[in-house]
């Protein structure tokens, strides 16, 4: 009885980090009514627990791997003046890192939706994920079985803690109904700000993903001649950062949670497996007849 007791202060503690705009109504240490008003905006009003933040931490983990795998080239450059060069872009491309996170940071808590302790916890959190991700080389060799089994072990993992939690007497979902009652305006509550939309958008992710890296069109084209080529890089990247602005204007559907949650996966998977796959694809398609003419 004792050890599920104290399990379940343990649990609170790390995963129960309160909103500023619900704490602030709901704390008992401002005496007579005098707690201060906090404004809040259309985007306050995220459902899931406020510690780590979500925001600071994929924004310092993708950065941090983009950063990284930029100054891991430079690092390549020998001769003098390259290293100089790479001292700058080190400086360069680190200096943007803060600025883009410490930016993140502070708009999360200016609209309240996060204490300061909360953001910081985000962005070291991220940091580690993006260490933690390019050690893990298998990640890009894995086949597709092993993504699939992976998937379903987080699924039900997931689902596990959260009934588990649920048999001790915590409700991983605690967070929600708080969100409804403090949100100044109930079309600010977003269904895609909720834990289980944030878990099928991820697994959702890592199954395109896996998709992507063993499908053929990958194989022909990352994994060809043309893969090493700065020119079909180039052409990627372009495409791809195209395609996920048409991505981010697909809006699905929020009247049926289990809808929302099906299509949520079906459009997170899409995305990488676009990304990955069928754009590279395209632009090989697209270089081998300049190449065939150059023959
Ligand atoms: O904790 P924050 O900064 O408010 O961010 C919450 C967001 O964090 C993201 O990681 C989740 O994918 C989103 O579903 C969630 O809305």
């Amino acid at each position: 009885m004792r050890g599920s007791v104290s399990g379940a202060a343990a649990a609170r503690r790390i995963l129960f980090g309160h909103r500023p705009y619900w704490w602030v109504q709901e704390t008992m240490i401002y005496p007579n009514q005098s707690s201060p008003c906090l404004e809040q905006f259309p985007i306050t009003c995220e459902t899931g627990p406020g510690s780590p933040s979500g925001h600071a931490m994929g924004s310092s983990c993708v950065w941090y791997v983009m950063v990284t795998a930029a100054l891991s080239y430079t690092m390549r450059w020998k001769d003098e003046s390259a290293i100089t060069l790479h001292r700058l872009t080190w400086s360069f491309l680190w200096s943007v890192f803060w600025i883009i996170q410490i930016s993140v940071c502070v708009s999360r808590v200016f609209i309240a939706t996060h204490f300061p302790h909360q953001v910081i916890l985000g962005v070291i959190g991220g940091m580690l994920v993006a260490e933690a991700f390019e050690h893990t080389p298998a990640i890009q060799t894995a086949n597709l079985g092993t993504y699939i089994k992976t998937n379903l072990f987080l699924f039900i993992f997931a689902l596990g803690f959260y009934l588990l939690l649920k048999l001790i007497d915590v409700d991983l979902l605690w967070s929600v109904p708080k969100a409804k009652k403090w949100c100044a305006n109930p079309d600010w509550i977003n269904i895609d700000t909720t834990p289980f939309a944030g878990l099928v958008r991820n697994l959702g992710a890592l199954f395109g993903l896996g998709l992507g890296i063993n499908s053929e069109m990958f194989i022909m084209s990352c994994k060809g001649t043309n893969g090493y080529k700065m020119s079909f890089r180039l052409l990627c990247i372009a495409a791809s950062l195209v395609t996920l602005q048409l991505f981010d204007f697909i809006k699905l559907p929020t009247h049926t949670e289990y809808l929302f949650y099906v299509l949520s996966f079906c459009k997170s998977a899409a995305i990488p497996l676009t990304v990955v796959a069928l754009i590279p694809y395209c632009m090989h398609l697209l270089m081998r007849p300049t190449e065939k003419k150059l023959n």
